[in-house]
């Protein structure tokens, strides 16, 4: 699995090696893997200097809507690599500091940079270079008049050179990347609330591949899996995780999403798609930490707030997989090169099973 920081790997019997790897936290710049796409096409060195790779940095960032002072004086940066999650109550501000970062609300006080550059106001054509930064709405906010092709390809048809027929390759492949296939003529309406999710994530990551400089990209969500069963949105959570350049997308390429930050309510996007938190509480992060670290931490407004989000309360779970392969006379098996009866099997928990042993038995045939 993706962001596998540590692996062990221990024989538990003849014939079968179980091998174990856990997915602890991570995320900064120093876990960028050499040779992703990302580093082929972006000079690293220009970021992470002396900027030490911050992508997006809020500072001080105040946002009031009338009378409602909603954004009090909010700062943190996002470093590149990193996979950070936004959660606090509800109407705290945490789709307002999306907005603010994605660059459609201007901040009434404080600054926003990206990658390192003041942002003036809203987004603008000369802010785009540097960072490209996609918003995926809660609601996934598809043109219901177009086809998915449509929705998909709706900035390149608008903004690019290219060919109709180039576009729809495109669309094509970025389907594919999010694991659609043969959607591209459907309707918004004829497709599920997961589908819908995945084609406005297909449509934030959608490239002008013959561009000369491809940037690193930041991607904002917006509840992610609100509103989704538990199987679908285990597909989103996965799906957003696999997309970062430390993964692999649905097609097996590596992730090309240098950063994301998602704003959720769930436990399970938590346990699954993110590193590090932002805790929003009455308009400023009160507290930041490593996902692990939040239901240990003695932080008196965590542990106050805490009480009021039983679904934050308990263990933050540890994550494992197992995979099983066969030890044949002529080497080591994995699940991929048998088409043998073979399993993979996923499970959390909150053990520490890094120094577990395996049981098993085996019949013959
Ligand atoms: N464009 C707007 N005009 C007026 N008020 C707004 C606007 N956008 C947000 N608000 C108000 O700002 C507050 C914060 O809204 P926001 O959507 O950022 O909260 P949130 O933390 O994302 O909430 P939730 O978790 O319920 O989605 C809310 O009271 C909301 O009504």
């Amino acid at each position: 699995r993706l962001g596998v920081l540590s692996s062990r790997t221990c024989r538990a019997g003849a014939g079968v090696v179980v091998s174990a790897t856990r997915s602890p936290g991570l995320g900064n710049a120093g876990n960028l893997r050499e040779g992703s796409n990302l580093s082929k096409n972006w000079d690293l060195s220009r970021q992470i200097g002396d900027e030490h790779g911050v992508l997006i940095e809020c500072r001080d960032v105040h946002k009031s809507f009338g009378d409602k002072h909603v954004l009090q004086g909010v700062s943190f940066k996002i470093r590149h690599g990193e996979a950070v999650g936004i959660i606090g109550p509800s109407g705290t501000g945490k789709s307002t500091i999306l907005k603010v970062m994605a660059g459609l609300l201007a901040p009434d006080k404080g600054e926003v940079f990206i990658c390192g550059k003041k942002r003036q106001g809203l987004v603008s054509d000369e802010d785009i270079s540097g960072l490209r930064i996609g918003l995926v709405f809660q609601s996934a906010a598809l043109f219901d008049s177009l086809n998915v092709r449509e929705n998909v390809g709706f900035l390149l048809y608008e903004n690019s050179k290219l060919s109709e027929e180039r576009i729809g390759e495109l669309v094509t492949e970025t389907l594919a990347a999010v694991g659609l296939k043969g959607v591209e003529e459907r309707m918004p309406s004829e497709l599920s609330g997961g589908m819908k999710k995945r084609v406005a994530l297909a449509r934030s990551i959608i490239n002008d591949d013959t561009k000369e400089t491809i940037e690193p990209e930041a991607l904002l969500y917006d509840e992610p899996t609100a509103g989704l069963d538990p199987i679908a949105s285990t597909v989103v959570e996965d799906l957003i995780r696999s997309m970062h350049v430390t993964g692999k997308d649905a097609m097996g390429k590596p992730g090309k999403i240098a950063s994301y930050a998602v704003v959720t309510h769930q436990h399970s996007t938590i346990r699954r798609a993110v590193d590090r938190l932002l805790f929003l509480h009455e308009g400023k992060i009160v507290w930041e930490g490593m996902t692990e670290e939040f239901t240990t931490s003695t932080n008196p407004i965590v542990q106050q707030v805490m009480q009021f989000m039983p679904q934050f309360a308990g263990t933050l779970f540890r994550r494992y997989s197992f995979s099983v392969g066969f030890v044949l006379p002529c080497g080591y098996f994995d699940i991929c090169s048998l088409p043998l009866a073979a399993w993979m099997v996923q499970f959390d928990t909150s053990e520490d099973l890094s120094n577990c042993s395996v049981e098993y038995s085996t019949h013959s045939y």
